[in-house]
């Protein structure tokens, strides 16, 4: 069974579908951090979480287990997504559900605002009539400025566009038909903008570029009035530069859905005149969290049953079919990774691979990653799949550069991969036979035919009667049966330098490698060990229990 933690709560529309699923046992544990939670994720497969839970790289702190986390809404700010890719976690997110919910939420955000809604009816509760006090502004005929026009910016367009409100945008990654077929204008640039809105919203991710995007600076050059809303993230504005706009009356009313530090329970906008707090209830509607809890555990569901990846926000997706059409290749280079591993242990510092024939219309990223994951298997205490190998690789320095030619060689499909370390290089290439045969088919400058599995003697000597005997008598003194031999010639004729490459059964001792490394016409043998044919490495089994 695969079992699952659910951390925050979650619509008991996604448990069903966990619980229905067969093979997956759930735990709800909410409300966990530190050592509880870093405790509790190591005793499970999958996590799903929404923005309660705090993911830190500490929760994550020696986790051999997880495989996938999932977020019940869009952003990930609150997981370490650099540690879990590190770890090799996948995280996924399901941007949509609650788009609506939160769009509107702005809406009435900003209406409340313009109405009074909240002192009016504080005051009615304090027992007062006081009509005159609550004089409020038509959003018809203003300007909203929206910077950020993605899900939730472009919903708010539509609807304040309904409001008829005028639609000034920024975002520099929405086309301007777009922008016009949405009926918005856009600014080129946020300074552009400021000076001309009386509403401002925004709806952008919380990164190093829009931390702080509206401070001081950005406030004076807006209206005096302006009303400012932020149902994204906190830090996108800068709360004390709110508090003193509000204070001088610079800003006419600010709207905050989300906090720079969450939970906030207090803060000094609280209570302010012209102030309207909720906590983080953007995406709380019954619909939203049906939808995004419905789609978390369907991505849980999926990825544990077929190996899917979907929207992964540290992975490349990965859908059952195109992992089956992967499946042969995947395992292809991931042993010519661990066979370039063990011929040299000298660290690597850059490696080539060169995609021929069929295999290059493929997704090849995921192949190279399954590579980088060989090379650095046996190397790194931590497990290494295709989520953090590129990741461990780069951390170290080692570039991994791609060739694709759909050019078909001697194979129909073939991979090379060549490997440096400081001035020397060593290469090695590799077919597919049938579907999933990983066959060697070049070692260095030799040519050769020979399975990629199990325990292999990979020998280098000059091409003289006797050799083969010789090495197959001593390894049957020593007891170790020869299950298959390749050879291959550099040049096609005797006398030459040549290769062999001996399947055998058991790991040999090293007192019989010593004895053939005697032999004179042999000057280098390795034994390399590859996993068993057919043998699931663990990073490909995505959708299994490590
Ligand atoms: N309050 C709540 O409960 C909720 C908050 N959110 C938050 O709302 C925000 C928007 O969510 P979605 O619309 O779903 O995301 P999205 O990814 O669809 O849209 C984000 C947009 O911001 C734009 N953008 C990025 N950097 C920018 C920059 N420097 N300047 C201007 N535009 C920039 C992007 O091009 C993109 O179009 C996110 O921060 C998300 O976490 C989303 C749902 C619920
Ligand atoms: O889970 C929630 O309620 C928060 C939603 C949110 O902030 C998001 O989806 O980005």
């Amino acid at each position: 069974m695969v079992k699952v933690v659910v951390l925050d709560p979650i619509s008991p529309e996604g448990l069903k579908l966990l619980e229905s699923a067969g093979m997956i046992e759930y735990e709800v544990r909410t409300g966990l951090k530190g050592e509880d939670l870093r405790k509790t994720l190591a005793e499970f497969d999958g996590a799903i979480c929404r923005s309660g839970v705090k993911i830190t790289a500490d929760a994550l702190e020696g986790n051999k287990r997880l495989k996938v986390i999932v977020r019940a809404g869009v952003g990930t700010d609150n997981i370490d997504t650099a540690a879990a890719t590190r770890q090799g976690i996948i995280v996924m997110n399901t941007p949509g559900g609650n788009t609506i919910a939160t769009a509107e939420h702005t809406m009435a955000l900003m209406l409340a605002l313009s109405r009074n809604i909240f002192p009016a009816y504080k005051s009615l509760l304090e027992g007062k009539w006081e009509r005159h006090q609550f004089m409020g502004t038509e959003l018809c005929g203003k300007t909203l400025g929206i910077i950020g026009l993605g899900r939730v910016g472009q919903a708010v367009a539509e609807r304040a566009l309904a409001f008829k409100m005028k639609v000034l945008g920024y975002d520099p990654f929405l086309p301007e038909h777009r922008a016009r077929e949405l009926g918005i204008r856009t600014c080129r640039t946020l300074e552009d903008l400021f000076p001309e809105v009386d509403y401002l919203t925004v709806h952008t991710p919380l990164n190093e570029q829009t931390r702080n995007m509206i401070d001081r600076p950005q406030i004076q050059m807006m209206k005096k009035g302006v009303r400012i809303i932020n149902c994204a993230r906190g830090g996108i504005i800068n709360e004390d530069a709110l508090l003193e706009g509000l204070e001088s009356g610079h800003i006419g009313g600010v709207a905050l859905d989300v906090f720079t530090k969450e939970p906030c329970t207090n803060s000094p906008l609280f209570g302010k005149p012209n102030v309207l707090c909720t906590p983080h209830l953007g995406a709380s509607t019954e619909e939203a969290q049906t939808n995004v809890a419905i789609e978390a555990c369907e991505l849980l569901v999926d990825f544990f049953t077929t190996g899917a990846v979907r929207n992964s926000v540290n992975m490349a997706p990965l859908d059952p079919k195109t992992l089956e059409g992967l499946r042969g290749y995947l395992d292809l280079v991931y042993r010519l990774g661990l066979l370039m591993a063990q011929i040299d242990r000298e660290p690597p510092t850059r490696c080539k691979i060169r995609y021929q024939g069929e295999v290059a219309n493929r997704d090849t990223r995921l192949l190279s990653a399954a590579f980088a994951a060989g090379l650095l298997q046996h190397a790194l205490e931590q497990s290494v799949n295709l989520v953090n190998a590129p990741v461990l690789l780069q951390q170290r320095g080692i570039e991994l550069a791609e060739e694709r030619t759909t050019d078909i060689g001697d194979f129909a499909s073939q991979v090379t991969v060549e490997v440096f370390r400081n001035d020397k290089s060593a290469l090695a290439a590799g077919a597919l036979f049938g579907k999933s045969l990983p066959r060697l088919v070049q070692k260095g400058a030799f040519r050769l035919e020979s399975p990629l599995e199990g325990t292999m003697l990979i020998m280098y000597h000059r091409d003289v009667p006797g050799v083969i005997g010789r090495v197959g008598e001593i390894f049957g003194r020593h007891n170790v049966n020869i299950a298959f031999l390749s050879l291959g010639r550099a040049e096609n004729k005797p006398g030459g330098e040549a290769i062999g490459v001996l399947a055998l059964d058991s790991y040999p001792p090293a007192e019989a490698i010593a004895e053939i490394l005697k032999l004179e016409p042999i000057h280098r043998a390795t034994v390399v060990v590859l996993p068993p044919r057919g043998e699931l490495p663990p990073w490909l089994g995505v959708g299994m229990p490590k």
